[in-house]
């Protein structure tokens, strides 16, 4: 039997600001279906997910039970709670409610950006194997760029080399206890500069994380342009199960 208990926290909490639309991007459509409903779908579909912990924006977790989840429904959602103004304030709330019901001892988070609805059962099959081995993966891909560490008046001060640079996704994946206890530090703190959940257990607990390969296709919508990349993606989805 299973011991392990892996939950997903999918963050929906976000304003969508930088897509510049009335809706939130997450609600947005990708070939008939919101962008949403392709992130929840992968971790309903995988045979690691137990459950599944949605977090909505503020104001939005009726209408997110009574429309969203009464259209499509996902079997594995088992609390929908409401985030908070940053990324990391949603997470915070989707760990907590983990928390609250002492679900930490010998169990896995995924925490996972909503807006990357190509996650693949691959991806969390290989952050499964990492997270088991090093307690904490952050799945991410290579960098096909050279990136520059500008200075403040916007110049060039460092390249460093990039066969080392990883442009990082999600999902990220921890033990329960380690990416609480993380959290809980980095959450007293008065200036928090995480963008990530990896950054919480670098700077708080100063433990390895673990680099997964993610794809190159598990992109975050962000801007418009990337609305049109994911239609293609998706289109792509489609015809191989229609295969
Ligand atoms: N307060 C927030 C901010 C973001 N997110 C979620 O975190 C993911 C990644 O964030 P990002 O792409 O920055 O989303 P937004 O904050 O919605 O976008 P923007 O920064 O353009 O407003 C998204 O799935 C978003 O819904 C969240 O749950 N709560
Ligand atoms: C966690 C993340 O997806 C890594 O790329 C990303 O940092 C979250 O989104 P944001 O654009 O930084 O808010």
């Amino acid at each position: 039997m299973r011991e392990r208990r892996c939950t997903a926290i999918v963050l929906a909490g976000g304003q969508g600001k930088r897509m510049g639309t009335k809706t939130s991007k997450q609600y947005l459509d990708i070939l008939g279906k919101p962008v949403l409903y392709y992130s929840l779908y992968a971790f309903e579909q995988s045979e690691i997910i137990d459950d599944i912990i949605l977090v909505v924006g503020s104001g939005q977790v009726e209408y997110v039970k009574n429309e969203f989840l009464n259209k499509w429904d996902f079997q594995k959602i088992r609390k929908v709670v409401e985030g908070g103004r940053e990324r990391y304030h949603s997470v915070w709330e989707g760990l907590k409610a983990i928390r609250e019901e002492n679900r930490t001892e010998g169990n896995y988070v995924y925490i996972h950006d909503s807006a990357r609805p190509f996650i693949t059962e691959e991806i969390i099959k290989r952050a499964q194997h990492d997270v088991e081995k090093y307690g904490a993966c952050v799945v991410g891909m290579p960098s096909k760029d050279t990136i520059k560490i500008a200075d403040e008046e916007g110049f060039a001060s460092e390249t460093p080399p990039r066969d080392r640079m990883w442009i990082v996704q999600t999902p990220q994946v921890f033990e329960a206890s380690i990416i609480i206890e993380a959290y809980s530090r980095m959450m007293e703190k008065e200036q928090i500069t995480a963008t990530d959940d990896a950054m919480a257990v670098e700077q708080e607990l100063h433990l390895p994380v673990r680099m997964t390969e993610g794809s190159y296709e598990n992109i975050k919508i962000t801007t418009p342009e990337d609305l049109e990349i994911a239609e293609v993606f998706a289109r792509r989805c489609f015809d191989a199960e229609k295969q």
